[in-house]
C-alpha cells in the first residue's frame, strides 16, 4: 500500500500592487489577533477592517443600559459582539447575555470570538433567533424579563463588505442582500417577478426614494431586457436612469434601492414592529432597553412604540431626544453617522 500523497498547503490568494484591494485577499485583515498592528492601522484611518465590525455609540449605549453583575441581558442583534462584549464585562460575575442574530454565516464566528475572550456557555449563548421572537425566548429562558435589551438594527460591516452577501454596490457580487441567505428569496428573484406598483411602493416606503417612479420603469425595462441578478448590475441601471436629472448624487439614489430592496427581502419593518410591540413585556420592573437605527423609517417606528408605550404606562420613562454620535467618533467611524440612539425604561404590566 502506497502513503497517501499529502496535500498542497494552500496558497492564500496573490493581490498585484502594494496593498489588498479585495475582500479575500485581505487576510491580514481578516484575523485581528494575529496582524493586531496591521489592524490598528486600518482602525486608525478611519476604515473597518474587513471580517470585523465596530460597535457605534458604546459608552452611550453603556451609561443608559448601566449593566451590573448579575443581571440578564438580550442583545437581540448580536453581530461581531463588540456591544454584547462591553455588556459581558459589566455583569459578570454572576450575569448572563444571550446575543440573538439571523445570519447563520457570522454567528458562529461571533459565538467563537466570544468564548475565545473566556465568556463561557454559563456566561454567554448565542441564539439563530430573529429578534421578532423575543416574547418566546423570554418565557424559556427569563420569564421574569430581562434586566437588558439592545438592539443595533440592519447590518455588520461584516455583511456590508463581503461581496459575496450582495449588500454593497460598489463591488460585483450577486443581487442577494439576506441576512439569512437560507431563508426568503433574493433581491434578484423579488426583481423578476415584482410589478410597478409594488416596486414604487417599495421604494417610496421603504427608503423615502423621491424618485421612486422614473426608477421603478427603469429598473423594470432594463429587468425584462436582461435579468439583472448582479449588485453592479442594478448600479449601473440607477447611474444610466439617473443621467438626465439634475443635482443628483447617484450614490445616494443607489444606497437608497438597496435599502428598499433589503428591507423588502428581509421582512424588516414587520420583525421590528413585532419586536417593538411585545419589548415593554420582555422586561422586568425598572428594565433598561436601548436601540441604535440607520435610518428614518427604523427611527420613526422606536420612537412613535417608546412614546405610545410611555402614554399607556408601558414605560417609566422614555428618551426626550435622539440621540447622536459625537464628533469624534464620527471621525474615526464614518460608518456611524446615520445613527440614532434611543431609549426606554420598562414598567411592570399587569396580567
Ligand atoms: C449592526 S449589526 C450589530 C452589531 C453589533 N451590535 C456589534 O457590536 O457587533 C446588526 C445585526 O443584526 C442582525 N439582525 C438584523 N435583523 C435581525 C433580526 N430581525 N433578528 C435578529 N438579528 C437581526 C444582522 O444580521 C446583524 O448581524
Amino acid at each position: 500500500m502506497t502513503d497517501p500523497v499529502p496535500e498542497k498547503p494552500r496558497r492564500r490568494p496573490r493581490y498585484s500592487g502594494k496593498n489588498p484591494r479585495h475582500f479575500h485577499e485581505k487576510y491580514k485583515e481578516h484575523q485581528p489577533d494575529r496582524y493586531a498592528t496591521d489592524v490598528e492601522k486600518v482602525l486608525a484611518s478611519g476604515k473597518t477592517p474587513a471580517g470585523m465590525h465596530r460597535p457605534i455609540m458604546v459608552s452611550e449605549i453603556m451609561e443608559i443600559l448601566a449593566p451590573k453583575p448579575g443581571e440578564f441581558a438580550v442583545d437581540a442583534t448580536l453581530g461581531y459582539g463588540g456591544h454584547s462584549r462591553e455588556i459581558l464585562q459589566r455583569i459578570t460575575p454572576g450575569g448572563r447575555l444571550i446575543g440573538l442574530d439571523v445570519d447563520p454565516l457570522e454567528l458562529p464566528k461571533t459565538e467563537a470570538r466570544l468564548r475565545a475572550l473566556g465568556f463561557g456557555p454559563d456566561v454567554f449563548t448565542a441564539q439563530r433567533v430573529n429578534y421578532a421572537g423575543l416574547p418566546a425566548l423570554i418565557a424559556r429562558e427569563a420569564p421574569e424579563g430581562a434586566d437588558i435589551i439592545l438592539a443595533d438594527l440592519g447590518l455588520s460591516s461584516m455583511q456590508i463588505d463581503n461581496p459575496s452577501r450582495g449588500f454593497t454596490f460598489k463591488v460585483e457580487g450577486p443581487l442577494d442582500l439576506r441576512m439569512n441567505p437560507e431563508r426568503g428569496q433574493p433581491a434578484s428573484a423579488l426583481l423578476a417577478t415584482i410589478n410597478a406598483a409594488k416596486l414604487e411602493q417599495l421604494l417610496t416606503e421603504n427608503a423615502d426614494e423621491p424618485n421612486a417612479a422614473l426608477l421603478t420603469r427603469a429598473i423594470l425595462d432594463a429587468q425584462a431586457r436582461t435579468p439583472i441578478t448582479t449588485t453592479t448590475a442594478l448600479a449601473t441601471v440607477i447611474r444610466t436612469a439617473l443621467a438626465s436629472l439634475p443635482r443628483i448624487e447617484p450614490n445616494d439614489t443607489i444606497r437608497r434601492v438597496f435599502q428598499a430592496l433589503r428591507i423588502a427581502v428581509n421582512d424588516e419593518f414587520s420583525a421590528l414592529d413585532t419586536f417593538l410591540r411585545h419589548l415593554p413585556q420582555c422586561l422586568r420592573p425598572g428594565g433598561r432597553i436601548a436601540i441604535l437605527t440607520f435610518h428614518s423609517g427604523e427611527d420613526r417606528r422606536v420612537k412613535h412604540a417608546f412614546k405610545t408605550g410611555l402614554q399607556e404606562g408601558l414605560y417609566s420613562e422614555i428618551a426626550r431626544d435622539v440621540l447622536r454620535p459625537g464628533a469624534e467618533e464620527l471621525r474615526a467611524n464614518p460608518r456611524s453617522a446615520s445613527a440614532k440612539l434611543r431609549w426606554a425604561v420598562g414598567r411592570k404590566v399587569e396580567s
